[in-house]
């Protein structure tokens, strides 16, 4: 196990863990509040996000999709069990380490897009490495924004920009430092149809071409079918996976989940 004030990486992934998922929960149980208003949001989770793979979540309504993401990404502590990234358990680190671990190991694409506005695309997209110390590979730069179609719009600020073309900046942002893994929260949530599958397209190029692992959240059917699988949740819980998924057999998923609630 890391020490909780050493930089935990590259780690050796321990022998008995499930799969060599870049991103794994092992009975992860969160529970919010206590007494009366307690709430088990996650009620003993274990699922392995494949590397290179693009996996959606989904399911109901408070099915707990948002707080199994927050755990994995070290944005909220899980309750109990394991949530392992590339082998290391975030749990066991200290708040220093974690943010660390955020910031260099993990790429984030939200809803609401989170640029900075006083900032060009460019320094945007390049913001968490500058942060890092680290320089940009130059290749992946110039890859990530031509294949996202960005190239003349990165001397503009967020405000010059479209939606589509803001959330477009966040997802190279997201991979430009070759993360272990995206997660990317109802990323298409604020977009038009169109700029919704452009966003879509990259961010499944990305792990087909790069190799890098996205873990998704959505309540999109259509977005989840640009994902390899899904995984479902219910009431804190896996209730299901889809392999391969598309539209129909989503929502059909989705439908059979409402329907033994
Ligand atoms: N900070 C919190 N304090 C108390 N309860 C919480 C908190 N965050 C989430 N919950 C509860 O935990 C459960 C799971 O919530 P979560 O947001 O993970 O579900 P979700 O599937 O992402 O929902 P949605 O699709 O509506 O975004 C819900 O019952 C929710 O009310």
């Amino acid at each position: 196990m890391p020490s909780p004030t050493a930089h935990p990486f590259p780690p050796a992934a321990p022998p008995h863990l499930p799969t060599a998922g870049a991103v794994t929960a092992v009975n992860l149980v969160k529970v919010y509040g206590k007494g009366d208003t307690e709430v088990r949001a996650l009620d003993g989770v274990s699922v392995a996000f494949g590397r290179a793979r693009f996996t959606a979540i989904m399911g109901p309504s408070g099915s707990g999709k948002s707080t199994l993401m927050h755990c994995l990404a070290g944005l909220d502590r899980a309750t109990s069990g394991q949530a392992l990234l590339a082998g290391v358990d975030l749990t066991t680190l200290s708040d220093r380490v974690l943010t660390q671990v955020r910031r260099e190991r993990i790429g984030f694409v939200f809803q609401a897009f989170n640029l900075l506005p006083h900032l060009t695309a460019r320094r945007n997209i390049t913001l968490p490495l500058d942060l890092a110390g680290r320089r940009p590979d130059h290749e992946l730069f110039q890859h990530l924004v031509t294949e996202l179609g960005l190239t003349d719009r990165l001397g503009h600020r967020p405000s010059e920009l479209s939606g589509g073309q803001q959330q477009r900046v966040a997802v190279a942002r997201a991979m430009v430092s070759r993360p272990e893994v995206v997660f990317a929260d109802e990323p298409t949530g604020n977009l038009d149809s169109r700029s919704g599958a452009e966003v879509l397209a990259m961010m499944r190029n990305s792990v087909h071409e790069l190799g890098q692992t996205v873990v998704m959240v959505t309540h999109d059917p259509g977005a989840a079918a640009y994902a390899d699988r899904v995984v479902l949740l219910a009431d804190g819980r896996v209730a299901g996976e889809i392999d391969r998924p598309d539209h129909a057999s989503v929502t059909d998923a989705l439908r059979q989940l409402a329907v033994g609630r």
